[in-house]
């Protein structure tokens, strides 16, 4: 800008102002206090359709009768009163002009998201009597947002490991255990379902804290992983529960694995803070059965088994029978 004061000069200043408004990448207004358009540039023609000589002087909201015009009017006012700023993001609203989007091959959008920026605009005087209006396309970074996030979802549930064991999560495990009990229906060949949970886990964490709980937690999961073979399914059920499927193993040999676990897991200390922390584990087994009508049943059972070793006193071994 030149600081002559030629009017030669300042005139064709203004002239490259208007032809940049004229072409900018976002769209512009300028309304006064009534709201009557007094400045509509290229995008605006553009994407409305309605050239700048239509748009000169009529009522904003008479020209766009979709607009918010409460709301918008209510913030319209803020600005005047207040001189600040305002700014209307997408995600709080996605578009405020109803424009077609012009990305049709994602087909994620019909309409352009916008992010709008309402500006008190002063006079040379310093009165505040119009507001400029820049309408921002934000369609891509919306898409893009909008696509990260679909796909984050999908991954979660396509992960089959718990986060902190390494154990195969509740819904993986889950389907584990559907395939399971369907092909015992097909072979019949023996399986044991073992729910397994740390006994008095609550006073871990009221006592040494959440971190101490849960390096308790993944030090019972590798136990269990590295006495588990590799053809068994071994997950974290919730929180301190666990769950386990010994694929091929009878009950009289699963009391024998929970029992050594068991032992195991009462024989070792972990080492926290300068603490040493110690716990024990309850078991329930349940072995798979004709009797069983779904893998719902036969996971109540094991569930039942260890309840079964709370009640007797915890740090115990329980095979489910009919009895219980
Ligand atoms: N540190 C930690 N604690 C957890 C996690 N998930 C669940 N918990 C805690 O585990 C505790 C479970 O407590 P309860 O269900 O009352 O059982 P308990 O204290 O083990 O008692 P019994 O099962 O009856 O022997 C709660 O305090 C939970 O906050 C986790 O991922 N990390």
């Amino acid at each position: 800008m030149n600081n002559t004061n030629h009017p030669v000069q300042d005139i064709d200043d203004i002239h490259w102002i208007l032809g940049l408004l004229q072409n900018f990448e976002a769209g512009l207004i300028v309304v006064d206090r009534d709201q009557h358009i007094c400045l509509w540039n290229g995008f605006m023609e553009n994407h409305s359709g309605i050239a700048a000589s239509k748009a000169a002087n009529q009522p904003l909201f008479k020209l766009f009768p979709d607009l918010p015009e409460r709301w918008l009017r209510k913030k319209m006012e803020g600005v005047l009163l207040l001189s600040n700023t305002a700014y209307i993001s997408w995600e709080q609203r996605p578009y405020l002009f109803k424009f077609k989007s012009h990305r049709p091959i994602t087909g994620n959008s019909p309409y352009m998201y916008q992010n709008v920026t309402l500006t008190p605009l002063s006079s040379p005087t310093g009165q505040v009597n119009h507001i400029g209006i820049l309408i921002y396309d934000t369609t891509d970074n919306a898409i893009a947002q909008q696509e990260l996030q679909a796909a984050n979802r999908r991954l979660q549930s396509l992960s089959r490991v718990d986060g902190l064991t390494g154990l195969y999560n509740r819904a993986y495990w889950q389907e584990c255990l559907e395939k399971e009990f369907a092909r015992f229906g097909r072979r019949q060949e023996s399986s044991c379902l073992i729910m397994l949970d740390i006994d008095h886990f609550k006073k871990v964490n009221d006592t040494y804290g959440h971190q101490a709980g849960d390096i308790v937690i993944q030090t019972i999961a590798d136990t269990l992983q590295k006495q588990a073979r590799k053809t068994d399914f071994i997950g974290r059920y919730g929180g301190e529960e666990y769950s386990a499927i010994l694929v091929g193993t009878n009950g009289a040999n699963a009391i024998t694995f929970a029992e050594r676990l068991r032992m195991e897991v009462e024989a070792s200390v972990i080492e926290y803070a300068g603490h040493t922390l110690s716990v024990t584990i309850s078991i329930g087994i349940s072995e798979i059965s004709l009797e069983q009508y779904s893998e719902t049943e036969w996971l109540e059972e094991a569930d039942k088994a260890l309840y079964q070793s709370k009640q007797s006193g915890r740090n115990r071994v329980t095979l489910f029978s009919d009895s219980q």
